[in-house]
């Protein structure tokens, strides 16, 4: 089996952060394994509190993890202080990971920061240069460009400057512009746009979350970068569409096992014309 490591936040709602990245990685048939660096108090509304885990326990869960277990794919998602980033960019570089799918988390759907800005600098210089591929939304591209972002075109141009930071790869999501939520994926060479259709539902608590961690369980299952990014796409939209009417404001997406696999099984039996 296939193995996927995400480092990031706990949602103590279940929708986001390190219990979406579990859901998803478990929906994908891979073994997952996780790295806490913050504890959140946090429901489908709001993000009540916040406690960073002390870095020498990051570093250890880290270290655990890796001098044990073979990890095929690493997702990092909320990082939360620059002294975090500091450490998680300093224990990954001893084990160098060959897949590393980052999701440049800066602030919940409610609002709340779940990135310091002093831990900006760190992100762009230590932790950017060893993705494999970053998955930031129009807002979150708008930061680490340093500019305004409301056309395709200017989507283009925040994806060059994002991949010269140093990732492989950039997914620029488009969910945060008006119309249909059209990602733009850039390969360096590249550009490729995974198209999607809104779905009208206030359900959309930890989609960035879900994305990311399914474009790493498909990485780990050794999908080609493009198939993993247009794969994740349909099941992220899957996972919109059942999202799940719990708690009382943005509820959480479905993970939606038997379904994504089932449609995954009628495919294959169609192609071998079964
Ligand atoms: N209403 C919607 N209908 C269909 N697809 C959507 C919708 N909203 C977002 N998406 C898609 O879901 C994926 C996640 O994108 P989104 O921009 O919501 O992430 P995010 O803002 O980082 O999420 P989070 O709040 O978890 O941080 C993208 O592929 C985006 O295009
Ligand atoms: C822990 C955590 N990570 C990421 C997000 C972004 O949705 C969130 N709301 N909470």
């Amino acid at each position: 089996m296939k193995t996927a490591l995400t480092i990031a936040g706990s949602d103590s709602g279940g929708g986001a952060g390190i219990q979406a990245d579990l859901k998803a990685f478990s929906a994908h048939g891979v073994y997952g394994m996780s790295v806490i660096t913050a504890v959140t108090a946090q429901n489908t509304v709001e993000v009540r509190s916040v406690q960073d885990i002390e870095t020498s326990i990051i570093k250890d869960q880290i270290e655990a993890v890796f001098d044990d277990i073979r990890v095929d794919a690493v997702k990092i998602g909320m990082l939360s202080s620059a002294k975090t980033a500091e450490t998680v960019a300093a224990s990954l570089q001893i084990y160098e990971p060959a897949i590393v799918v980052l999701d440049p988390v800066m602030v919940s759907k409610g609002g709340h920061h779940l990135l310091q800005s002093d831990a900006i600098s760190v992100l762009k210089e230590k932790i950017i240069p060893m993705a494999t591929i970053i998955t930031p939304n129009i807002p979150e591209a708008e930061v680490l460009v340093r500019g305004n972002i409301q056309s395709a075109e200017d989507m283009m141009e925040a994806c060059r400057s994002m991949q010269s930071l140093g990732a492989k790869a950039v997914l620029l999501k488009g969910g945060h512009l008006n119309g249909e939520p059209n990602d733009l994926l850039f390969d360096g060479e590249i550009f490729t746009w995974i198209n999607g259709t809104r779905i009208h539902t206030k359900n959309t608590h930890g989609t960035g979350c879900t994305l990311s961690s399914a474009i790493a369980a498909n990485l780990a299952n050794g999908a080609s970068l493009i198939e993993a990014v247009q794969e994740a796409k349909k099941y992220i939209t899957l996972a919109i569409t059942h999202s799940l009417e719990i708690g009382n404001g943005h509820g959480p997406t479905h993970h939606f096992y038997e379904l994504y696999n089932n449609a995954k099984l009628v495919k294959k039996l169609l192609v071998k014309g079964i």
